[in-house]
Order: C-alpha cells, then sequence, then structure tokens
C-alpha cells in the first residue's frame, strides 16, 4: 500500500534521511524506532510532504504521490497525527471527531459516536472543549479523530511522549483493535518499545536517517544489541 523507495530528505542544505526503503502493506501495523533526531518526524512528514524536501519515491495504493500536497494525500486515506497534536481548543470534543469528515473528503468515516465508544477514556469528555484537556486526553482525541476518518493508513507521530503510563496502555489497545476492527494500517514512530510492541507486527529503526534495521518483533528481540546499540535502553 504505501511504498518508499530510496528517500532522501533535507531541511535547507541538512541532508538528514539517506535512501530509506520502507514498505507497509495493506492493514499492516509497522513500527519505526529510533533516538531523538533520528529522523522519524522527518520520515512521517515527507511521506505526507509536510515540511522537508523529499528525493525519492514515494507510492500510496500504486499511485506515485510525487509532488502531490498535503490535503490531497489525506484524501486517499493517509492520516497523520503529529507530535503537536493540533486539536481544536474551542470545539468539543465531539466536534473535534466531527471535524474528520471534511478530511476523509467522501470517503466513508465512522460516526463520531461510534469512535467514542471505542475510546474509553473520552467518553465522560464529549462536551468538554479541547483546551479543557490534559494533554493525554488531547493526544487520544487525536487518534481518535485520525480514526474516525477511517484511514487506510493512519501515521502517529510518538503519541506516548509525556504521557502517564495508565493512558499509554489504554491507547495501546484501543489503537491496536480499532486497526484490527477497520482495517487501517499504521505507521508509528515511537520511543517507547512497549507501547510499539503492543501496536504493531514490525519494526524498523532508523538511525541517523538510515535504516539500521528491519524485522518482526521476534528478531527483534533476537538481536538484542540492536536495541543496545541504536535505541536510548
Ligand atoms: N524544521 C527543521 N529545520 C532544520 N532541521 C530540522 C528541522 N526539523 C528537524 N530537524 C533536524 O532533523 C533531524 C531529525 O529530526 P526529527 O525531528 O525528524 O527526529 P526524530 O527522530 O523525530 O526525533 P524526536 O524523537 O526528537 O522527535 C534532527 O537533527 C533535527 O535537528
Amino acid at each position: 500500500m504505501l511504498d518508499v523507495a530510496g528517500l532522501n530528505a533535507f531541511y535547507g542544505d541538512s541532508h538528514i534521511l539517506h535512501a530509506i526503503d520502507l514498505a507497509v502493506g495493506e492493514g499492516e501495523r509497522v513500527a519505526v524506532l529510533g533516538r531523538n533526531g533520528a529522523g522519524k518526524s522527518t520520515l512521517l512528514k515527507s511521506i505526507m510532504n509536510a515540511g522537508p524536501r523529499a528525493e525519492g519515491r514515494i507510492s500510496f495504493g500504486g499511485r506515485s504521490l510525487d509532488r502531490l500536497a498535503s490535503h490531497r494525500r489525506t484524501r486517499l486515506g493517509l492520516a497523520l497525527v503529529p507530535e503537536d497534536r493540533r486539536i481544536f481548543t474551542h470545539l468539543t470534543v465531539l466536534e473535534n471527531i466531527a471535524i474528520a469528515r471534511h478530511a476523509a473528503a467522501g470517503r466513508p468515516v465512522i460516526a463520531p459516536e461510534a469512535i467514542i465508544e471505542r475510546f474509553d477514556m473520552l467518553k465522560p469528555l464529549v462536551a468538554r472543549h479541547g483546551g479543557q484537556l490534559s494533554g493525554g486526553q488531547q493526544q487520544l482525541l487525536a487518534v481518535a479523530r485520525a480514526l474516525a476518518g477511517s484511514p487506510r493508513l493512519l501515521l502517529l507521530d510518538e503519541p506516548t511522549e509525556g504521557l502517564a503510563p495508565i493512558i499509554v496502555e489504554q491507547m495501546a489497545h484501543q489503537i491496536a483493535a480499532v486497526c484490527a476492527e477497520t482495517g487501517s494500517g499504521l505507521l508509528l514512530c515511537e520511543q517507547n518499545i512497549w507501547f510499539a510492541r503492543a501496536c504493531t507486527d514490525s519494526v524498523t529503526i532508523i538511525d541517523t536517517g538510515r535504516v539500521v534495521f528491519k524485522g518482526d518483533w521476534a528478531s527483534f528481540d533476537a538481536n538484542a544489541d540492536v536495541a543496545k546499540r541504536y535505541l536510548a535502553v
């Protein structure tokens, strides 16, 4: 479904990503791990054409994305939840989720009430404004809103950063369940290995903008030196 081949990405003169190859099949869930500054956010932004200058081939559903604008990538079924969440602070939780139908641009969406049902922690908060939520609640809302647009591929940028362990645990179960139910694929950039493992089937590690490991979680476990060398463990 998503095919990234020979991707190089730049901020000005800084060469951040080097010849990245990455594929995510229909409904597949893949984690990208890497230290601070490894290039995880740059990878997701390059896939969305949302910041860095990218060179290389990115195709989605067999179609080359070339210079396609970010909002048109969203219409094809790619949905990015960036690190800064971008919740509408003056809209309620329910209204924030209802906005997803605009991004979907005609593709079927999940009703806001049905999404709320799947995210227990949001249930008591439906009428609250986005700006009144805690960081963890905002993050859950951002993920729920993206899933309400029934993306073909959800791109999540470090959703667990700064969240309490109980929220991280619930988020993992709920993301995995909704993706399995809707068939949505997942490309998850993370530093929290527990969370990444709970949500995905395979893992790619990047270090200074280069892929240094690819495999399923069993092969990740069998290569303990990889985690030691490239991750902050
Ligand atoms: N807007 C920008 N302009 C210039 N350089 C940038 C910009 N954004 C990121 N970088 C640089 O690109 C490199 C990769 O950053 P990126 O944010 O992709 O890493 P990351 O793996 O997502 O890290 P983190 O976990 O800290 O978010 C870093 O060296 C960073 O300083």
